[in-house]
């Protein structure tokens, strides 16, 4: 049956989320007819009064065609080329068709460095809250064309949950070619459709595949349950249907997958940072700073650190491992790497009295540390 629909309906801020295979062909690029039924579902929505935002893929799979590449590029440089000729294609597209119904659209590309560092998150955070104010609907991307393996988001849906978070949205709707999450790959065999998650441990070992049927789109069903363990964790209905249930979605009607949401909001940033980055090197602490920064939420200084690793910048995100090598925490440092290992085990005291008060800084700040849950990673 699935549980009643109520909070769906009632939310006031909506993150869309459309994969490329429910936008684009592999041999026709865009497909203009789903562009516009989309469009035309989510104008609806704005029209009720409720806020909306799209993050839509399909920028490298609607590149494809106009460059003769037959298939997605599986290099790095290719799909950039490819996303970079097809989001001008999509946002066109998506310009020519909420303009039909009065609307104004922004683009927003973001990469995981616009978000991890305190300055380009605000400045995410703040563009996208005028864009709101504003009735302007924003259509956000990952920033493809400058992204590299290292800072990529790789795949929309977890960048979705986190935009869920940094507008502060009711609602996630995950839009795909299936219309719910089922027991098992219902492109590949007799599956059941599931109505409602109340937690994604109660999926733990279902088949859900890593890949998806058209070979345009990138992580399969996996990343969507993996967004949406991100949203409901921090306070965030999900559903996920496929693109021509959205109205019936939003409208309240029992279709798609449930995802209820579990815990309070946490704080955006701190969500980011555990989500969308990987540590670009590592601190190793002694005991006593594990203490510190494990049970009394302490900040990192470099007396309690005893070995660095990496190549890192002031402002990267970087892990907090113990002596055994067990991750605790990722936290934005303060310090270049080259700049690390003649500060270590020394007193901040000592280090300003003898280097200038810029080197009493911690070495990473309780308000910019997360703790991992151990083996997490
Ligand atoms: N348990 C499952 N339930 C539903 N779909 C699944 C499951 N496991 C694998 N899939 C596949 O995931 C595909 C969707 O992933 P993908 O093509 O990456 O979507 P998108 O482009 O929308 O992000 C579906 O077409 C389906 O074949
Ligand atoms: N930024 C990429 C999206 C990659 C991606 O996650 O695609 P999908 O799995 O279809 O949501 C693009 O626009 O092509």
């Amino acid at each position: 049956m699935g549980a009643d629909r109520t909070a769906i309906t009632e939310a006031e801020r909506v993150v869309v989320k459309i994969g490329s295979s429910s936008l684009t062909t592999t041999r026709g690029g865009i497909d203009d007819s789903r562009v516009a039924a989309l469009v035309d579902s989510l104008a609806k929505v704005r029209a009720a009064g409720r806020d909306v935002v799209l993050v839509s893929s399909g920028a490298i799979a609607a590149g494809l065609a106009p460059l003769g590449m037959p298939a997605r590029p599986r290099d790095l440089a290719r799909q950039q080329a490819a996303a970079s000729v097809g989001q001008g294609l999509l946002m066109a597209n998506y310009t020519t068709e909420f303009a039909a119904h009065g609307r104004q659209v922004g683009q927003v590309l973001l990469t995981v460095d616009d978000v991890t560092r305190r300055a380009h998150y605000r400045n995410a955070y703040r563009t996208l809250h005028k864009l709101l104010a504003l009735g302007v609907v924003p259509i956000v991307n990952e920033n493809d064309t400058v992204a590299t393996h290292e800072i990529r988001f790789g795949d929309n849906d977890r960048l979705a949950a986190l935009v869920a978070q940094l507008v502060h949205a009711d609602l996630l709707v995950l839009l795909s070619d299936v219309d719910a999450l089922y027991d098992g790959d219902p492109h590949r065999g007799e599956a059941s459709a599931i109505t409602d998650v109340h937690s994604v441990d109660e999926l733990d070992g279902l088949d859900v595949g890593a890949t998806g049927r058209s070979g345009l789109g990138s992580g399969g069903m996996q990343t969507k349950v993996e967004a949406a363990a991100i949203a409901t964790g921090s306070g965030i209905d999900v559903v996920l249907t496929s693109a021509p249930q959205a109205p019936a979605v939003l409208a309240g009607d029992k279709v798609g997958t449930w995802f209820h949401r579990r815990a309070a909001r946490r704080s955006t940033r701190l969500l980011w940072l555990e989500y969308a980055t990987d540590g670009r090197g590592t601190l190793v602490l002694d005991d006593g700073a594990v203490r510190a920064v494990v049970e009394r939420g302490a900040s990192l200084l470099p007396a309690g650190i005893t070995d660095v690793a990496g190549d890192f910048t002031a402002g990267d995100p970087v892990d907090l491992l113990d002596g055994d090598g067990a991750v605790l925490a990722r936290g934005v440092v303060n310090f270049d790497a080259s700049e690390l290992p003649a500060l270590l085990g020394r007193s901040t005291k000592d280090l300003a009295r003898e280097l200038g008060a810029a080197y009493e800084r911690e070495v990473v700040h309780r308000d910019d540390m997360v703790l991992l849950r151990r083996g997490r990673r």
